[in-house]
């Protein structure tokens, strides 16, 4: 073995795009863990929850009234709530699976009264979802599905914190939105909106409606994803020179389709027209103000099919007035619906349309489809692609550490219980022996089990890859990870697992280790989790049913003593195993059990003389 070289890291708390585990069949036949299944206590809420269901939610595609929802659902199904219209095919693949609510126009008591009921939930842009929404699901809600891009109408950190999911449709409507960003460039270039409406109102006013011309014509893109950068390629075929501002972009990307990536300033100082195209977030939040409509160039033209929160919209009118700005094309809007009086929306040379950058026939259809098979997928338990709120665990990398994360999990919940009182745990550190280099092993997934572990045994919150950094970060748990790089083989991906809690009492003291720490190790062996080191003592049990942990004088017998006891009571013994330090002094005997023994069985176990200590655990 080589020299151990620890690399240690604390848990990070940063939200990564995502895939969650699905509960794959583990050597023995058992499930998998699925992250988001319902704990117990959750299971039963929702059950009583259903049993309070005047009738069954609504499974028809209308709108269903939320006091009266339609019969039909079936039991034992989830119940997923589609609060805004959603394409038919992705609502045909929701049937298949669930019982779907379709009730849109809810105003927000109605979505807190119903959600309670819902396993899931769909929304669009139209539907706030804030931590209101998670506080009144009770627990029950474990998806929400955003169907489309843009997640800045959800309230990300509650939906985490509640350890409930969410997952949007990130593909499904770019091109529909690069091209409605086009169609507002050019009827705007070319004052489409306002000639007609003067047509209509019977006038030819062929003076009045002279437009710009493209050809030539500097393009900024700010925001060059997925839709900045479909924009930039219909640009460039009208003759467009086109450039580009975002700090997260890759210059090669933008090179290949032949886009120079340029400074916000340089952006802003040489651009003809500005094309909005970044999410809304804190720090996009009115990034077009008077400051930054002071160095554009006189006469810019801005399009925005990005959210209307990134232009300060009184800004902008004022821009419009002084003629910095000669022209806006808006589709969203800070406030939608904007209100009647709403300056932009009234203004002349303003071009309008509310919020269809992602409404054509196709985009809906592609958005409903790519919306249902997350939720459903979420709602299983299994793989999440698009989700927001949790760490990507790549599908490869999840069959193979399969059963290192129930392992984790196990050693988690041991490690917690071995601690006396339950509780006051503020320092835990992983060790992941591997032959494996540190980054060609992702532990984050391994983490968030043991923090699972750790905390549901002592607290009435549930765990799962959403919420366990937040759930270890709020119960003042920090949890770090140490690597130690072993020699041989990269083929299994960890050799073995220690759990170590520091500056705690043990209720077993032999589960101190020479360090200080509460140790616990764990290997994976033909599939299966076995505990192999408790403290100091070597052991090797197979974690299934649960554990009865004795320290003993070293003597013959003990086994056979222990096993009459168990054996009195009915209590199957499935394993058992004995750790000695060495021979004829003390030794930890390890002893797996079916069923748990009752509390006179373990007392009489206390009383066999040789048994210096002992404990039972709960796996
Ligand atoms: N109007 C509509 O109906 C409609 C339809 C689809 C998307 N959208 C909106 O368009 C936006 C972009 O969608 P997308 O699918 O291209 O998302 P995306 O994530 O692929 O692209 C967003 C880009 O913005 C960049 N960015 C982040 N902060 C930035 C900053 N400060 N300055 C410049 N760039 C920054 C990111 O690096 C990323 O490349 C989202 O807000 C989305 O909600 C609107
Ligand atoms: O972010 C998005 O996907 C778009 O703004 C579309 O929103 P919508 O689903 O409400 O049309």
């Amino acid at each position: 073995m080589a020299a151990p070289t620890p690399t240690a890291a604390a848990a990070a708390t940063t939200h990564h795009r995502i895939l969650l585990p699905s509960p794959s069949p583990s050597p023995r036949g058992a499930l998998a863990p699925a992250f988001l299944r319902l704990p117990h206590r959750e299971q039963a809420h929702a059950r009583a929850q259903r049993a309070r269901l005047p009738a069954p939610l609504a499974a028809a595609a209308s709108t269903a009234s939320p006091e009266a929802p339609a019969s039909g659902a079936v039991p034992g199904k989830p119940t997923v709530l589609v609060a805004e219209k959603l394409g038919a095919a992705g609502l045909a693949l929701l049937r298949e699976f669930a019982n779907v609510d379709c009730s849109y126009g809810l105003s927000p008591e109605e979505l807190r009264a119903k959600i309670s009921l819902c396993d899931a939930l769909i929304v669009r842009s139209g539907t706030k979802v804030g931590r209101d929404v998670f506080e009144a699901s009770g627990g029950r809600l474990r998806v929400v599905g955003r169907a489309g891009v843009g997640i800045d109408n959800v309230d990300l950190a509650a939906a985490t914190e509640h350890g409930c999911l969410v997952v949007n449709a990130p593909t499904a409507n770019t091109v529909a939105a690069a091209e409605h960003g086009i169609a507002l460039l050019t009827a705007m270039a070319r004052n489409i909106a306002q000639a007609d409406a003067s047509l209509k109102a019977g006038k030819w006013l062929r003076n009045k409606y002279v437009g710009v011309s493209l050809v030539g014509k500097t393009l900024a893109i700010l925001g060059f994803g997925k839709v900045g950068s479909e924009v930039a390629r219909r640009a460039k075929g009208l003759g467009m020179h086109v450039v580009a501002h975002d700090p997260y972009a890759s210059a090669d990307r933008a090179r290949a389709i032949g886009v120079e990536l340029v400074s916000m300033e340089e952006a802003m100082t040489t651009a003809d027209f500005i094309s909005l195209h970044m999410p809304l977030t804190p720090a996009t939040n009115k990034m077009l103000n008077d400051e930054a409509f002071a160095k554009m160039k006189k006469g810019v033209r801005i399009i925005n099919v990005a959210r209307g929160g990134v232009i300060d919209e009184e800004a902008l009118v004022r821009a419009l007035d002084s003629g910095i700005v000669a022209q806006a094309a808006l589709d969203v809007f800070t406030k939608e619906p904007p209100a009647p009086d709403n300056k932009l929306v009234l203004h002349e040379n303003v071009t309008v349309t509310p919020h269809l950058g992602a409404s054509t026939v196709e985009a809906q259809e592609g958005v409903a489809i790519e919306i249902a098979e997350a939720v459903i997928g979420a709602l299983k338990g299994e793989l999440a692609a698009s989700a927001v709120n949790a760490p990507m665990v790549p599908a490869e990398v999840l069959s193979e550490l399969a059963p290192f994360v129930v392992l984790a999990e196990k050693l988690g919940r041991l490690a917690v219980q071995l601690v006396a009182g339950g509780g006051g745990i503020k320092s835990v550190k992983v060790t992941y022996a591997s032959a494996r280099a540190p980054d060609d092993l992702d532990t984050r997934l391994l983490r968030a089990m043991i923090t699972k572990g750790l905390i549901e045994p002592i607290s009435s919150v549930f765990v799962n890859l959403v919420n366990a950094d937040f759930t270890a970060k709020q119960r003042g748990v920090r949890i770090t990870e140490e690597r130690i790089l072993l020699d041989g083989s990269p083929e299994t991906p960890i050799e073995y697992i220690q759990v170590h809690i520091a500056n705690v009492e043990s209720k077993f003291p032999s589960a101190i280790s020479e360090t200080g720490e509460i140790t616990v190790e764990g290997r994976v062996k033909d599939g299966v989790p076995h505990l192999t080191k408790v403290g100091a003592f070597q052991v090797d049990v197979s974690l299934e049913g649960s554990l009865i942990l004795c320290r003993q004088v070293d003597q013959p017998g003990m086994i056979g003593a222990v096993g009459s006891v168990l054996g009195e009571e009915n209590v199957n013994v499935s394993f058992m195993s004995v750790g000695r330090i060495a021979p004829r002094k003390h030794a930890v005997m390890a002893i797996g059990v079916d069923e748990e023994p009752s509390k006179s069985t373990l007392a009489k176990i206390g009383e066999i003389p040789a048994i210096e200590e002992f404990v039972f655990l709960k796996l």
